[in-house]
């Protein structure tokens, strides 16, 4: 559980938001309805309900979307029922909601709803002009003051959605080509398994090392070597379904990992990589640079370490009996 609001940011951020409905507003729901005012009151506690309903729809489910926008809009009904009701007394609630949406869905999305909340606010005061503001000066300051708030709201939410994004790829792709790193390949492997394990959905996977390489990096230096390792993964991509994912394993040897795929569909896709990457990755000089493959179907009740091995054995294989082939483990 911890691991999960660690991980997932809306998740955690759905819970909290959640926690503090239901503690600071269940007391003013109870009073309002207490006190005779059933509306707010009523709309007080649905408001609740929802933030209960809601977290735990994105718990069980895992999809934060829904259940923050969903959220999201009862605020912004929330908010205006509050104000219709409670004139200036209620425009205070108007400003945590405004802070809340923005931990709830992404910022642009956040941003349309609050305008069209404030909007709606905005033609309904100038249509009553009693029913909420006591005068236009004191509306005026609660209009510039909401857009200001939600203007510096946003940038920082917006701000924090781009580093988070960055953290993210620096966290899980290496750095040279951009393919998946040795983590994020554990990870899928893992995904792999359970899937497996559920679905009956079987993986296969393809270990890929470049021939030589050492010669490579000698003769046309490391600069070259390196251009070698970026383009060969668009290059694999280029021959891969969208589903299947690209990791590099370390130095000059990467891993495919392919979802949905039979023995021998395996085994014809390595050998279209092998063939592949000999016809399009050409050293400047004009030569072509070979790779070597292990492939391994994955087995029922194998760790992903045990299949992973297998893989590696058989690329092992692959170069002891002269490179530049596809031996299946
Ligand atoms: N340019 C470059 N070279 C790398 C990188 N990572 C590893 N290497 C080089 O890759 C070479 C791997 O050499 P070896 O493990 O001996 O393998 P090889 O020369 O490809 O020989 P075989 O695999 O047996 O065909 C080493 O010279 C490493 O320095 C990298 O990021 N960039």
């Amino acid at each position: 559980m911890l691991e999960r609001l660690k991980n997932d940011f809306y998740l955690a951020m759905l819970t909290l938001v959640g926690c503090i409905i239901v503690l600071c507003v269940t007391p003013y729901g109870i009073y309002r309805l207490y006190s005779g005012n059933y509306i707010v009151g009523a709309a007080d506690l649905i408001m609740v309900l929802c933030a209960i309903a809601a977290t735990r729809m994105a718990w069980r489910s895992g999809d934060t979307v829904k259940p923050g926008l969903f959220m999201a809009l009862v605020f912004c009904a929330g908010a205006l029922l509050v104000c219709i009701n409670l004139g200036v007394d209620g425009l205070f609630w108007v400003y945590p909601f405004l802070v809340f949406i923005f931990f709830l869905v992404a910022p642009i999305r956040a941003f349309v709803l609050l305008a069209l909340m404030l909007g709606s606010l905005f033609v309904i005061a100038n249509l009553y002009p009693q029913l909420i503001f006591a005068s236009r000066f004191q509306m005026l300051a609660f209009f510039v003051t909401t857009s200001i708030t939600s203007l510096f709201a946003f940038i920082f939410a917006y701000r924090a959605q781009l580093q988070r994004r960055e953290l993210q790829r620096l966290a899980t792709t290496d750095s040279l080509t951009g393919a998946g790193n040795r983590r994020t390949l554990n990870d899928q492997l893992a995904v792999a398994i359970s899937e497996f394990a559920r679905l009956s959905r079987q993986y296969g996977l393809i270990l890929l090392d470049l021939d030589h390489f050492k010669q490579i990096n000698d003769n046309y230096g490391h600069k070259v070597g390196d251009q070698i390792l970026i383009e060969l993964v668009p290059v694999l991509q280029s021959m891969l379904r969208q589903s299947d994912q690209v990791f590099r394993f370390g130095g000059e040897e990467f891993v495919v990992l392919v979802a949905d795929i039979k023995q021998a569909d395996l085994e014809r896709l390595a050998e279209k990589l092998r063939a592949g990457v000999q016809r399009k990755i050409i050293l400047p000089d004009g030569a072509q640079i070979t790779t070597s493959i292990g492939v391994a179907m994955q087995k029922a009740d194998e760790s992903w370490e045990a299949w992973l091995h297998r893989a590696d054995l058989a690329l092992y294989e692959a170069k002891h009996q002269g490179r530049n082939r596809v031996v299946t483990a």
